[in-house]
């Protein structure tokens, strides 16, 4: 049994991404704490909405998915209830395997976990870092459920808050630029509808090539760049504009606040 507790937007995307695979939604508890988001997803997956405290007592595996700055109220109703031998695997940004061992019963195995959005379509990417007390079992179970909505990699922990910054939020980043290329699009004049589509097409066009291909990204732009042509142009202006400094500038930022999110 796994209990998804915080079905907020990440609790959702990895519960579709997981349904999806063909688990059963007997074997999926979820806990909400708004009555009418529970009942959305009910309806939406046939997942029951039970207490943190039932949650807790029934699932062998517990993942949280509740907001940074609700994960110690979150922890200690369910430490309250966690039989020994259950894992818990948690994908809050920031908080850290030792801050969720403190407020855990000892021996705890737990996982700190960092997917994206993208887990909703089996594309997820998750980084995992075990706390102390998991075993290799226990690593190898978050990275089989993490691993059904996606691709799974081990990082150190100290890693975990720049995976954040740059595979967790990563999605936003695509998706920003994707939205300024529509409106560019509209700027020069074709109909919205026209661009939305030439714009994901691209997108996703562009990112099989980057994942499949085997070439750097650098080399993949050169072969878009015909001498004398339109992309040297518009590359000139995205260099002149700062796009490198500006995403340097971004991920660094995330960075900082994933690792102020573990202060409280
Ligand atoms: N969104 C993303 O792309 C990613 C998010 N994450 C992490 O996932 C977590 C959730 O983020 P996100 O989904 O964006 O946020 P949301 O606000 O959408 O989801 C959080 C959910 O948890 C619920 N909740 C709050 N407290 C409790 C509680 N004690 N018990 C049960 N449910 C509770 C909230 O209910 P209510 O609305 O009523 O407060 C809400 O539905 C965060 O820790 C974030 O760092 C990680 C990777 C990517
Ligand atoms: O914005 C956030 O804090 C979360 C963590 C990574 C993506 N979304």
């Amino acid at each position: 049994m796994i209990a998804i507790i915080g079905a907020g937007r990440m609790g959702e995307a990895l519960l579709a991404g997981i349904l999806d695979t063909g688990h059963d939604p007997a074997g999926v508890l979820i806990t909400e704490a708004r009555q009418e988001r529970a009942e959305e997803l009910r309806e939406r997956y046939g997942v029951a909405n039970v207490s943190a405290a039932e949650a807790a007592s029934r699932a062998d595996t517990l993942l949280l998915a509740i907001k940074p700055q609700d994960m110690v109220a979150a922890l200690n109703e369910i430490a309250a209830a966690l039989p020994p031998g259950r894992l818990v695997v948690s994908v809050a940004a920031g908080i850290t395997t030792a801050v969720l061992e403190k407020h855990l019963p000892p021996e705890t195995a737990v996982v700190r976990a960092m997917p994206n959005t993208p887990a909703l379509v089996g594309q997820g990417m998750t980084a995992v870092a075990a706390g102390a007390h998991a075993s290799a079992e226990h690593l190898a179970r978050a990275e089989a459920l993490l691993g059904s909505v996606g691709r799974v990699l081990r990082v150190p922990e100290k890693h975990m808050d720049a995976v954040t910054a740059l595979s967790g939020s990563g999605p936003a980043y695509f998706y920003l630029v994707a939205e300024a290329m529509i409106e560019a699009g509209v700027l020069l004049g074709l109909p919205r509808a026209t661009a939305e589509t030439l714009v994901a097409q691209t997108a996703v066009g562009s990112a099989a090539m980057l994942r499949d291909s085997g070439e750097h990204p650098a080399l993949l732009r050169e072969a878009v760049t015909s001498p004398g042509g339109t992309t040297a142009a518009a590359l000139r202006e995205l260099e002149r504009h700062g796009l490198r400094s500006a995403l340097a500038d971004a991920v660094e930022a995330a960075q900082r606040r994933s690792a102020e999110l573990s202060e409280g």
